[in-house]
């Protein structure tokens, strides 16, 4: 579902990535971890094209990046870190405004915005202003948001950021159930190791090279660690000495 190959990027002098290769199976709960300035949100920025690649190829649903972007942007949903949804208009008029962004008709728009509410149980709060809704349900709005338009693939960077325990497991419940219900592809990025199951597909990145790719659990079992936190600071303190690439 989502292909990147051999994709570096520089700003000036600073190698942000040096020949980043992973590949997203369909269906999966995908989490991407690094420590900060590993290179994730320019990752993210590459994927979702608001960086312009610099050498390498990024292919979702098997379509290029660099030639065909707007069959990418039709298969493609993101929740991004920074909130972007607009306080002083209604949860419905912020659905509405974005489905006409993604070319959807008038009436193909209210239908989906409203099954998008509903599975979001955001229906009683259509007329609100979205500066009314707390943390938690404007993150559900966001997703609601990124998948109008029926991507296959959902891209969340740090989506759980600012929420309290309950709405981030809430959360990430969310998305595993869209994973399994709806085939949905998930890249997750997060700092939070807790939000990843030992079963997960992981992908880590240091200093802008991928170290590991693999599932959680094999992460522990390859450093010798019992859990994942430990597995992943073993992997990041010296990064040269443990790369460990397999499948995602
Ligand atoms: N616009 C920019 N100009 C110059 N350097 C940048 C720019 N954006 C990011 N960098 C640098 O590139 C590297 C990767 O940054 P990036 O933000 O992608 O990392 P990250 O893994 O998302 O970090 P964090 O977890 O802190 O968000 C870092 O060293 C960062 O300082």
């Amino acid at each position: 579902m989502l292909e990147v190959a051999d994709i570096s990027h520089r700003y000036g002098a600073h190698q942000a990535l040096e020949r980043v290769s992973l590949s997203l199976t369909k269906g999966g709960f995908h989490s991407l971890l690094g420590p900060n300035g590993a290179g994730k949100s320019t990752l993210i920025a590459l994927i979702t094209g608001l960086l312009r690649s610099q050498s390498g190829e990024i292919r979702v649903a098997g379509h290029s990046l660099s030639r065909q972007p707007r069959e990418v942007r039709r298969h493609l949903g993101v929740v991004f870190q920074q909130p972007t949804l607009d306080l002083d208009l209604s949860v419905r008029q912020n659905l509405l405004y974005h489905a006409s962004l993604h070319g959807l008709g008038r009436r193909q728009a209210r239908e989906r915005c409203e099954w998008e509410l509903a599975r979001q149980h955001l229906e009683a709060r259509a007329n609100d202003k979205v500066r009314q809704l707390n943390g938690g349900h404007r993150r559900r709005l966001e997703i609601a948001r990124a998948l109008l338009h029926e991507p296959e693939l959902l891209i969340l960077d740090e989506a759980s950021v600012g929420l309290d325990t309950a709405s981030r497991q809430a959360l990430n419940e969310h998305v595993r159930i869209l994973c399994r219900e709806r085939g949905m592809t998930v890249l997750w990025t997060t700092h939070l190791l807790d939000e990843i199951a030992p079963q997960d597909p992981v992908v880590v990145l240091c200093t802008g090279r991928v170290i590991a790719n693999s599932q959680a659990q094999a992460l522990c079992t390859h450093t010798g660690t019992h859990t994942l936190q430990e597995a992943f600071g073993r992997l990041t303190a010296k990064p040269g000495d443990t790369v460990m690439e397999g499948r995602s």
